[in-house]
């Protein structure tokens, strides 16, 4: 679905990441982990062609991003960025319902069709009763609810999240995350997001991505890159990693601090 080649990114001729390889198939949740700065965003905007290469390729079904037309890449990726405020005040509904943009005609509005499908993303998150709420005048974790049922209305095959539970009650991250994994293992949806819980990657991704200041990173299942040695290198924290037995099933891995280490 996703083939990231050689890529490297950055702004203006400041390179932030290079080198980076990796590809995602459909029915795969690949979580991407890493430092404040390290460049996780800039490497989004970069797959998501909305800022110029400085090297390497992004392919979309084998297809350089740059052959795609806008309105075609739209109806086939989404994205839910990090929280904002748009300038108007538009009602929630109205927002969920331009996820349904690129599937319209030019100029024309969603049809009862498209509303159904925004009002099923609402109640999907658990945000219906926020239909007619006005989106600058709800909390912040609400209007991340919201970007996120936008994105889920434009029924996308790949889906870049940046953050998606940065804002979220403890209970709307486990279901967003539970919804994020059902959509994932029943529609073959292929999803990347962004998370700073490394739990969050064990206990939800197939596979990680995990970014070093130095500009390395290691790319494999959540057990083989987020381990107790990436996370001192990377955060300066000494963590215990933990295999928790269940009666049935494999067992849960999750890591826990052991103490807060500091930088020499
Ligand atoms: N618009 C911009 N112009 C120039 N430099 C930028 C711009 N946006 C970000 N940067 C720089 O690029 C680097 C990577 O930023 P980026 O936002 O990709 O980090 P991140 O890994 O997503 O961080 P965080 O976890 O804090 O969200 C940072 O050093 C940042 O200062």
């Amino acid at each position: 679905m996703l083939e990231i080649r050689d890529l490297s990114c950055g702004y203006g001729r400041r390179t932030v990441l290079s080198g980076i390889s990796f590809s995602l198939a459909a029915g795969e949740l690949l979580c991407l982990l890493g430092p404040n700065g390290v460049g996780k965003t800039t490497l989004f905007k970069t797959l998501l062609g909305l800022l110029p290469a400085h090297g390497g390729e992004v392919r979309l079904d084998g297809q350089p991003i740059g052959r795609w037309s806008r309105r075609r890449f739209a109806r086939r990726v989404g994205y839910v960025p990090q929280a904002h405020t748009p300038p108007f005040p538009f009602k929630v509904r109205q927002v969920v319902a331009m996820g349904r943009t690129a599937h319209l005609a030019a100029f024309a509005a969603p049809g009862r069709a498209d509303l159904d499908i925004a009002e099923a993303a609402l109640e999907t998150l658990g945000i219906a009763a926020l239909a007619e709420a006005t989106y600058t005048e709800i909390s912040g974790g609400e209007r991340q609810l919201v970007l996120i049922a936008r994105a889920l209305a434009q029924q996308p095959r790949l889906l870049v999240m940046d953050e998606p539970t940065a804002n979220l009650d403890y209970g709307n991250q486990l279901r967003v995350m539970a919804h994020v994994r059902r959509i994932v293992g029943t529609q073959g949806l292929g999803v990347i997001l962004t998370t700073h819980d490394p739990n969050q990657a064990l206990l939800h991704a197939t596979r990680a991505l995990v970014l070093e200041r130095d500009r390395r990173y290691g790319l494999g299942t959540p057990a083989e890159v987020v381990d107790d040695g990436y996370l001192r290198r990377t955060y300066g924290v000494e963590t215990e990693i933990i295999d928790l037995a269940r009666p049935c099933g494999t067992p849960r891995r999750i890591c826990v601090p052991a103490e807060i280490g500091v930088r020499p």
